[in-house]
């Protein structure tokens, strides 16, 4: 039996002529928490409405749980989704909304403890109409999670949240991974992913620039050592250049041994390495990166 919870090959989506989504192929595992990543316009958002039944492939193939996506009847109970947009009608309560999407994904669930979860039990009987944004967020979270279903979709789901509720978020999804739920986030919070996901397709023009693990993604580009030299100061080793202002930045795939030899210099010279730091290719220079081309 598959273990894939998401198949998508060769899926191609289509605006007129404009190509968003070119020849994307990809699995989301069962337990795993994937991360969707990319640049503005990669094709993110275009990718997950199909996969949520929301957007017909111009060609290619999608499965969710083995079955097509636009088969409502039996994927959407199984499925909850944050869109980076909600839809509620501004008209209903928030516990009202938590309920109205339990009836449409015939999903089952406490909406007092839903709400809870989601940090919103002081506005169950508030109007959608009355919340704030970061609300709003968390009402979505409320609504994807409600019936604890075996497959989440956050949509840049902390973006306009606030620190507590990110954690409060994280926590709960968390929660729903520990109970075996399968996770697939987009966030331009790369940090988020960095922490989080198992997996992360990385998309770029449409297409995957890179898949794997972070480690995966990170191991390919050398490692960052960077100090401000005072005036004066001698040449420092490794072979850096040091800018007019004293900064210096220096790429290294044998971090340990350059640090140790550039602290051995520094303590021999006497020279205090200002504003010292070092440290691994975060996905942030993997994202610099694909951007320099
Ligand atoms: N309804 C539409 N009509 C025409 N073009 C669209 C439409 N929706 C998206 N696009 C275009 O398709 C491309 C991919 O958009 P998409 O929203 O999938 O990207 P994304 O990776 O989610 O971006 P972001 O990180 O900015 O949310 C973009 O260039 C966008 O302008």
């Amino acid at each position: 039996m598959s273990t894939a919870v998401i198949e998508v090959e060769n899926l191609h989506v289509r605006y007129g002529d404009f190509h968003a989504v070119d020849d994307l192929s990809f699995q989301v595992r069962r337990g795993e928490l994937y991360a969707l990543l990319g640049t503005n316009g990669a094709g993110k958002t275009s990718t997950l409405e199909v996969i949520e039944g929301h957007r017909p492939a111009a060609s290619g193939t999608v499965r969710v749980f083995g079955r097509r996506p636009d088969d409502r009847g039996a994927v959407r109970p199984r499925m909850g989704i944050m869109l980076q947009e909600s839809g509620f009608s501004p008209d209903l309560t928030v516990t009202e909304s938590v309920r109205l999407i339990g009836t449409l994904t015939r999903r089952q669930d406490d909406a007092g403890r839903v709400l809870g979860v989601a940090g919103l039990t002081h506005k169950a009987g508030t109007l959608v109409s009355q919340l704030s944004g970061g609300e709003k967020r968390r009402l979505d979270f409320a609504t994807a999670i409600y019936g604890g279903p075996e497959l989440v979709i956050l949509d840049e789901p902390t973006t306009g949240l606030d620190i507590q509720s990110r954690d409060a978020l994280w926590a709960a999804v968390d929660r729903l991974r520990e109970e075996g739920s399968t996770v697939v986030l987009t966030t331009h919070y790369l940090e988020e992913a960095q922490q989080r996901a198992d997996r992360i397709g990385l998309m770029h023009q449409g297409t995957f620039h890179r898949e794997g693990t972070v480690v995966e993604l990170t191991q390919t580009l050398p490692s960052l050592i960077g100090f401000t030299l005072p005036p004066g100061a001698p040449e420092p080793p490794l072979g850096a250049g040091v800018a007019a202002d004293g900064a210096v930045l220096v790429e290294t795939f044998d971090l340990q041994g350059d640090l140790h030899r550039l602290l051995g210099w520094a303590h021999d010279a006497g020279v205090d390495l200002r504003e010292l730091k070092a440290g691994p290719t975060s996905l942030d220079d993997v994202f610099r990166a694909i951007e320099r081309g």
